[in-house]
């Protein structure tokens, strides 16, 4: 497939396997799907947008004082992070803030005060995002046809609990414009797959996010108003025995592009620490690309050793 197909999530209720089909046939092909009539309200999309350039525009000074930690919750500085490490001469052009939860009411983390005067909304929009992640796990359940008898349409749902221990993080990003360290370098985050089950991606603005439909050919995400884009991440192809498909992305900025601040906002939904990455059980599953060494190994667990890997330049600096 050499295109991002869109679809309606909004009959998904009423007709569950039309809309797990098309889901599917977006999962097992380019691994990305748009979709619209999602569930979340623009306007509270737009309210992360502006709070996310409201946190970005503080002195550098500000932001620094919640920095990221082993906990992955924080800011993370422009060139902190290497998606690539093997290919990239420089860290991301980018900077981010990374926030967990609300619990009880309270952060899991301590927050930066423009995000803290602002938790009850951020504990809200990451409850929204990972409801709706809930709503298209269910919908990947129906398209890999578990029996009821081993969870059925909740299969997945059940092991990406809200209130259970897990690393789902809710990113707020900014490229900031023309501050390549090498002006032919126009690489702003190196290619990579996701770490977790799915990520939710917003954009806003500046398009720039490429997709790998193939090995040569990289295609343009771009921004479609009023529409969330989906990806499927390293542990859905696990469970999935790679019918499902994590694939590789980048953000570049053409020319044009490389004037403007682009934001972007991602909520990487992420299984319960305790959750194996083993084959689920489904008649669907090929086993082609479940991993042996995997099976045993725990959604946290892998979480951890991607994390160590993508920062693994910061310890050794
Ligand atoms: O900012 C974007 O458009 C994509 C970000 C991304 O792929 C990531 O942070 O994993
Ligand atoms: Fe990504």
């Amino acid at each position: 497939m050499d295109h991002i197909p869109v679809i309606d999530f909004g009959s998904f209720e009423s007709d569950p396997k039309a809309v797990a089909a098309a889901v599917r046939s977006a999962c097992e092909s380019i691994g990305f799907l748009y979709l619209t009539n999602f569930g979340i309200p623009q306007s509270e999309v737009e309210r992360a947008f502006s709070l996310s350039a409201e946190f970005f525009d503080q002195p550098l000074e500000e932001k620094r004082k919640e920095e990221i930690s082993s906990n992955n919750l924080g800011y993370v500085g422009m060139r902190k992070e290497i998606l690539d490490p093997g290919v990239q001469k420089y860290g991301d052009t980018k900077e981010c803030f990374n926030f967990g939860k609300l619990v009880d009411g309270k952060p899991v983390q301590v927050l930066p005060s423009v995000i803290a005067e602002n938790q009850e909304f951020m504990g809200k929009f990451s409850m929204d995002c990972h409801k709706l992640c809930g709503k298209i796990l269910q919908a990947f359940a129906v398209a890999m046809e578990i029996n009821d008898e081993d969870g059925g349409i909740h299969y997945f749902e059940d092991r990406h609990k809200y209130t259970g221990q897990c690393g789902s993080v809710l990113r707020f990003l900014k490229y900031p414009k023309g501050d390549n360290a090498d002006p032919t370098e126009t690489v702003r985050a190196g290619s990579h797959s996701d770490y977790g089950s799915i990520t939710l991606l917003f954009q806003n603005g500046i398009p720039g996010l490429e997709v790998q439909a193939s090995r040569t050919n990289w295609i343009s995400a771009p921004i479609i108003p009023g529409a969330v884009l989906v990806n499927i991440g390293d542990q859905m192809e696990y469970w999935t025995g790679g019918r499902f498909k994590s694939t590789k992305h980048r953000v570049v900025f053409l020319p044009e592009h490389a004037k403007y601040d682009r934001y972007s906002i991602a909520y990487f939904c992420q299984a319960n620490n305790e959750v194996l990455l083993n084959a689920i059980p489904s008649p669907l599953t090929t086993g082609e690309k479940v991993n042996v060494d995997k099976a045993t190994m725990t959604a946290g667990e892998y979480l951890q050793e991607r994390l160590n890997r993508t920062y693994e330049f910061v310890a050794a600096a």
